[in-house]
């Protein structure tokens, strides 16, 4: 493997559920991987395993309690898990991205903002970043229409495909996926498959979380399987998920 983009070391996460008694549950238990430019890690499993603890983790939204989270930036190494607020923020704008199945978009904003916007957090000029973000919504078939409109009117569908375009607009080293095209018809998330494939080429690494067999054989240069947060399997899409439908 090409030096990992992403590398995680011994990661643990407990929750403690304070409304059952102060019960304990752990979705992490010690996990290790590395994801490489340009590779695409889908990670399986039953709900529950861990896979979107893991995700959440990288980002951030869940602060660890063990281990490490290393990122290779152009000014080297960074550790995530003991990054400061400010610093965390500055990488998630230019390095490391997060689509989720829901669109976050601030109040009265439109697609074309919202994108544009994810464009000028990666570093490009306001005329660019709205050509970038014109491209991403036309190949993701957004009618221009809507372009303009507040996202909190758009359909889910269409939410997940602004989600998409802003995710992968002058994309980020490091793309983290859950659940991008849960809510999206057969030929809207044919188009949004393409564009996630098309990161690859361009050296993005993608750890991404698809409920979906056919995406994640499609687009997995591996594939890790989850079991009660630990990494039970790993290998190709065919090893792990086999060859039937
Ligand atoms: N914020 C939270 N508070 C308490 N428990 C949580 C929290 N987030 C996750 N968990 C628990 O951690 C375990 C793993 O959850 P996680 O969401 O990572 O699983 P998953 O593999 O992504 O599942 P799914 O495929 O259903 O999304 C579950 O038992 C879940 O209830």
């Amino acid at each position: 493997m090409n030096s990992p983009i992403l590398s995680v070391r011994a990661l643990r996460k407990t929750f403690t559920l304070h409304t059952i008694d102060g019960r304990m549950v752990t979705s992490l238990h010690g996990v290790d991987l590395d994801v490489a430019e340009g590779e695409h890690v889908a990670l399986a499993g039953p709900s529950g395993a861990g896979k979107s603890s893991l995700l959440r983790c990288v980002h951030r939204s869940y602060l660890p309690d063990g281990g490490t989270v290393t990122l290779r930036t152009d000014d080297g190494p960074v550790e995530l898990t003991s990054l400061p607020d400010r610093d965390m923020a500055r990488l998630r704008g230019r390095e490391l991205g997060y689509v989720s199945q829901f669109l976050s978009a601030p109040p009265r904003t439109g697609p074309m903002d919202v994108v544009a916007a994810a464009g000028r957090r990666r570093g490009m000029s306001r005329s660019d970043a709205r050509a970038a973000a014109a491209d991403s919504l036309r190949r993701l078939a957004l009618d221009e229409a809507l372009w303009d409109v507040d996202c909190s009117v758009l359909s889910g569908g269409e939410r997940q495909r602004v989600n998409i375009a802003a995710g992968t607009v002058n994309p980020p080293r490091l793309l983290l996926l859950d659940e991008p095209v849960s809510a999206l018809d057969p030929a809207n998330r044919e188009r949004a498959l393409e564009l996630i494939a098309s990161l690859s080429a361009q050296g993005v690494a993608v750890l991404a979380v698809f409920h979906d067999l056919d995406a994640m054989r499609r687009l997995a240069s591996r594939v890790i399987r989850f079991s009660e947060g630990r990494i039970a399997q790993q290998g190709s899409a065919l090893d792990v998920l086999g060859a039937a439908a």
